[in-house]
């Protein structure tokens, strides 16, 4: 197992390009949040938004427009259970994150069918949190596209049929392998699961235990994908500076917001810019 550290990340970020624009910078679509959960797409496609995606649409209940807009003006949006316009928008995406704050009702498993069925093997697809359960339950088709999975450990076990106490290296890459998908598992050193190798996170700390940390991982993910030359620098560097992010501010707090590391992406991002 490789160790994500300071040296990996250290001049990992790429400047931009003079006359570069949004449209480099990565189209992603966030879909989530229910009635109950619009606080979880809010903070994922924040914290996109902070990393530097070029544009940003979030797919919601209609109820959480108005939140999502006082909180990012940035991000565009839509009625994610509007479905024949949930599906024309994929095919304009990079990438979708699918899952936080979704929920699991029949609603939510339309939406999971409509997002996957649309994707195209030259995008990527997140799933996170509600949209793991649906997946495994609903035995849905691997989508035609790069997929990424980001559990917990509650979520990897609904994924692999192994808990907490029995998931273990080996066991993880065959079941990565047969999931055809890059895994991040996320834990206090949360591993990272390419089809070629896998990493293992060095920092991180307990005041990241709160709600809306890992939706604020995924948004972070997609982020850095979009701007980042292949999957695996986009991947490490968002789950490194993710964490490494909390232990700056754990130095002061106790608890670790998830809004309080969104805040602090684009200043974080700058001092590890590669400046050639
Ligand atoms: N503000 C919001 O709207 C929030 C919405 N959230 C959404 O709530 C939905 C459900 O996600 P949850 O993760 O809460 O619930 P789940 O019920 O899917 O998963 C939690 C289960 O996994 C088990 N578990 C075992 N190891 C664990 C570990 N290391 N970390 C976490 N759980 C572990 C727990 O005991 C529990 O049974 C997701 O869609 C998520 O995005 C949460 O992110 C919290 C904040
Ligand atoms: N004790 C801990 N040490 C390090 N990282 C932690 C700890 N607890 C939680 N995290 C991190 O916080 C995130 C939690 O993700 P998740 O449980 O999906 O949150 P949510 O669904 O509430 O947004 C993960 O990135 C995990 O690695
Ligand atoms: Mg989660």
């Amino acid at each position: 197992m490789k160790l994500l550290n300071e040296e990996y990340i250290k001049q990992a970020i790429p400047v931009r390009e003079k006359n570069s624009y949004k449209g480099n910078y990565g189209k992603l679509l966030f879909v989530g949040g229910n009635e109950q959960m619009g606080g979880a797409i809010i903070m994922s496609a924040s914290a996109a938004v902070y990393s530097g995606a070029g544009l940003v649409t979030v797919a919601s209940a209609p109820v959480n427009v108005h939140a999502l807009h006082t909180r990012i003006p940035e991000a565009m949006f839509i009625d994610m259970y509007d479905l024949d316009t949930l599906a024309s928008m994929i095919k304009k995406m990079d990438g979708v994150v699918i899952g936080p704050g979704l929920g699991r009702d029949d609603r939510a498993i339309d939406v999971m069918n409509t997002v996957l069925k649309a994707l195209t093997e030259d995008q990527f697809i997140i799933i996170d949190g509600d949209a793991i359960s649906i997946y495994v339950n609903e035995l849905l088709d691997h989508p035609d596209a790069q997929l990424i999975f980001t559990p917990h450990l509650g979520e990897w076990k609904t994924l692999s049929n192994m808990g907490p106490d029995k998931e273990n290296l080996q066991d993880n890459i065959q079941k990565q392998k047969e999931l055809n998908a890059i895994v991040i598992l996320k834990k206090g050193q949360s591993e990272i699961y390419f089809e070629d190798e896998v990493w293992q996170n060095i920092p991180g700390n307990p005041s990241m235990a709160t709600g809306g940390m890992g939706d604020t991982l995924a948004g972070m993910i997609s982020g850095f994908i979009g701007q980042f030359e292949t999957y695996k620098k986009g991947i490490l560097s968002a789950v490194f500076l993710h964490s490494k992010i909390a232990n700056t501010l754990a130095e002061t707090y106790y608890v670790t917001l998830p809004t309080a590391i969104i805040d602090h992406i684009p200043k974080t991002m700058k001092g590890y810019t590669n400046p050639n």
